[in-house]
């Protein structure tokens, strides 16, 4: 099965990206696959990411204020009700269903590679502008959505969890923040983007946040 079109600045960013395939595909990747992850593992890693998009909401909100158009603007705060409204609460009924309740899940206590990750793409938006935001942001949004459309129909006891980035809703906002991205750059760099050296400044960018999403798994798989 071929991976889902995500958008032309998409494409070349992950094409060029050396980890991306460690990254979806990663061993954590397949045993949520196969079903055979331990129960451990997966609610250590789910504590974690509930506290992951936490972050990655606030720096989705950092772009609704970074925005230039109601276009971007829409995108951004769509995609901050997503986290808000769909992803986070997954979370909540997941770890509720194993004792685990929300008082609980807020307290976490953040692991280094969760720090890590959260505070470079939160920096990215600081220090940055919205495109440095968006190729800081674009390899979680769209690898999970890779991740799901590849892993769509696997059964087993992460089902949920898979068809939640396999469905149709995780999926319509991977094409929407792919098309968020490249009408970013044409706003912001003209119609010859792919060939500019900025434009290759954000593969590094986007490169990094891969490497980070990597070490986020195997903090899932090493951590409990
Ligand atoms: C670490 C991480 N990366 C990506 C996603 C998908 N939004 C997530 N939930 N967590």
């Amino acid at each position: 099965m071929s991976a889902p079109d995500y958008g032309r600045a998409f494409t070349l960013w992950r094409d060029a990206a050396p980890l991306w395939q460690a990254y979806t595909r990663h061993e954590f990747v397949e045993a949520l696959r196969r079903g055979d992850l331990p129960r451990a593992n997966f609610l250590h890693y789910l504590r974690q990411d509930y506290v992951f998009l936490t972050h990655f909401a606030r720096a989705w909100a950092l772009a609704a204020a970074k925005s230039d158009t109601l276009a971007e603007m829409q995108a951004a705060s769509a995609t901050v009700q997503a986290l808000v409204h769909h992803e986070m609460p997954l979370h909540v009924q997941i770890c509720a269903a194993e004792g685990i309740d929300a008082q609980a899940l807020e307290a976490t206590t953040e692991a280094p590679a969760n720090l890590a990750y959260t505070r470079y793409v939160l920096e990215a938006g600081y220090s940055g502008d919205f495109l440095d935001l968006m190729a800081a942001l674009a390899p979680c949004v769209m690898g999970y959505g890779e991740i799901g459309a590849r892993l769509k129909g696997a059964g087993g006891p992460y089902s949920d969890w898979i068809e939640t980035y396999a469905g149709a809703e995780y999926q319509a906002l991977c094409h929407d923040v792919g098309s968020l991205i490249d009408g970013a750059l044409a706003h912001r760099l003209g119609p010859d983007w792919a060939s500019l050296p900025r434009f290759g400044q954000l593969g590094q960018r986007f490169a990094t946040a891969t490497r980070l999403e990597v070490g986020f798994w195997q903090m899932g798989l090493e951590g409990v």
